[in-house]
């Protein structure tokens, strides 16, 4: 049995919708399909989700809503239109987002979740109408019903431990359930989504308590590649990766599949194959729990912006007990989470995710590391990217650092910051913003380019 996942981009008009159902039909195995809310047709588009957002948000400041609504509907009518659906369909999602737009005000964050995650469940609803227009034994499953109950927290929820076993008997019913992505429901009934991009996790949720024999993750490329397509022209696909090394490209900016999706997948050993919509012939990339490193020690370099680091020096840090502890609950005192900690003998490096704080903040923040732990040295750096460089093979490979280190310095790239993963197999770079890009080309061009490796 299999879990497939379709993307927005699978899913934007009526001709990709025609291509998921050939993808769905075409393989008996395919029995859970994952549907996200219809995104961009094109590079300028708005996705549906963002559309919901910016309307659940202008209805709680009691604002007019009729454009959107009308924008929103339309986008699924014209899905419909195309794929020859009766108009109850699209009677039935219009009036499902008026009355969540009516719907209780009083909790802003749970009205603003309902109506973000009605894209994804009007999407599901219309795609089994498709399906079984077209004679396939299929039919929508809510979340609810299928019992995937999450954590309390909008845009962040987290799967709750005891959703698995009931999910498992999603395989007794008969014929195809389509299910709609991102959201869960808490423990009172009420929907919450996971973060941005979150059907990828629902799929892995689902295929773990299943326990199927695939999750196949839809999108819009040939391959998961060794580095974003927008900075590098046909860079070279990735045939296998390992779940750690595709949690770290993730995590570190590949955004073709969420990072949260590895767990529930990687818990019982379920393989993944990402693979393209527009081209499903192509064997796409399989993520798995080990693979022979044939390939060279790194397997993708991926970058993420919008980093600062807070720079800490004392003389004698190394001996102070419980220092680094305090630094942190001073973080903590704000909410802050970190990202990475580099640390010498006398000074750390904390790397926070730089929307997280202000000018103000930042003051106190380091007034507080100043007067209460008598750092002889505090600094802020902004605008900064992080690079990652991943591959198992690095473990056993000797000179992998030094090799980067001189492609950046060729590119002269000053690098802010080293930090290698404990687990030896990603490496990190810290650089300024402006830089990023030049970066990640000249680092794929000395660990891929085929004179190199
Ligand atoms: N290393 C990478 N390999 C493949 N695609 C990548 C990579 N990094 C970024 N991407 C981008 O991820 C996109 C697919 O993810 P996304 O737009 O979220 O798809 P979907 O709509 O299927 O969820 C690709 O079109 C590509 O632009
Ligand atoms: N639609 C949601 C969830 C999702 O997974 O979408 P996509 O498959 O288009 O990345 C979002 O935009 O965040």
């Amino acid at each position: 049995m299999k879990v497939v996942k379709f993307g927005g981009s699978s899913l934007a008009s009526g001709v990709q919708v025609e291509k998921v159902y050939q993808i769905v039909s075409s393989d008996p195995e395919r029995k859970i399909v994952v549907v996200s809310a219809p995104g961009k047709r094109y590079a300028d588009d708005e996705k549906v989700t963002d559309l919901l957002i910016s309307c659940a948000e202008r209805c709680l400041k009691g604002e007019d809503t009729h454009d959107l609504v009308d924008t929103i509907v339309g986008r699924y009518q014209s899905i419909a239109e195309e794929l020859h659906l009766a108009d109850t369909i699209i009677r039935k999602v219009k009036d499902d987002l008026l009355s969540l737009l009516a719907s209780d005000k009083t909790n802003p964050s749970a009205f603003i979740e309902a109506v973000k995650a009605s894209g994804e469940d009007n999407n599901a609803k219309l795609v089994a109408a498709c399906f079984k227009h077209k004679g396939l034994n299929a039919h929508y499953v809510s979340p609810k019903e299928a019992g995937l109950l999450v954590s309390n927290e909008p845009g962040n929820a987290q799967v709750l431990p005891e959703s698995y076993e009931r999910l498992y008997a999603l395989r007794d019913q008969p014929g195809i359930i389509v299910f709609p992505g991102f959201f869960g429901y808490n423990t009172d009934g009420e929907v919450v989504t996971f973060s941005r991009s979150g059907s990828d996790i629902t799929g892995s949720i689902l295929a773990n308590g299943v326990k199927a024999d695939l999750y196949e993750n839809f999108t819009d490329v040939d391959a998961v590649y060794a580095v974003n397509p927008h900075l590098v022209s046909h860079p070279r696909e990735i045939c296998e990766l390992t779940y750690r090394e595709m949690r770290e490209l993730s995590y570190g900016g590949f955004s073709v599949f969420h990072d949260e999706a590895l767990i529930p997948a990687f818990r019982v050993g379920i393989p993944v194959n990402v693979k393209n919509t527009n081209n499903p012939e192509a064997p796409g990339t399989r993520i798995v729990s080990e693979r022979k490193n044939t390939n060279g020690p790194v397997v993708g370099i991926a970058s993420d912006d919008g980093f600062c680091s807070i720079y800490i020096s004392k003389y004698l840090m190394n001996k102070e007990i419980g220092f680094g502890r305090k630094v942190l609950c001073i973080l903590e005192d704000y909410g802050l989470s970190f990202e990475h900690i580099p640390s010498g003998i006398d000074d750390m490096t904390v790397i926070l995710r730089q929307s997280q704080i202000d000018e103000t903040l930042e003051k106190e923040i380091t007034a507080r590391l100043i007067e209460e732990l008598h750092a002889d040295e505090v600094h802020v750096e902004h605008d900064l990217a992080l690079i990652m460089m991943v591959g198992e093979g690095m473990r056993q490979k000797v000179g992998t650092n030094a090799r980067a280190s001189m492609a950046l310095a060729n590119a002269h790239i000053n690098i802010e910051m080293i930090n290698q993963g404990s687990s030896e197999t990603s490496m990190m770079f810290g650089v300024k913003e402006a830089v990023e890009d030049r970066a990640v080309q000249a680092l794929y061009e000395e660990f891929f380019s085929t004179a190199k490796v």
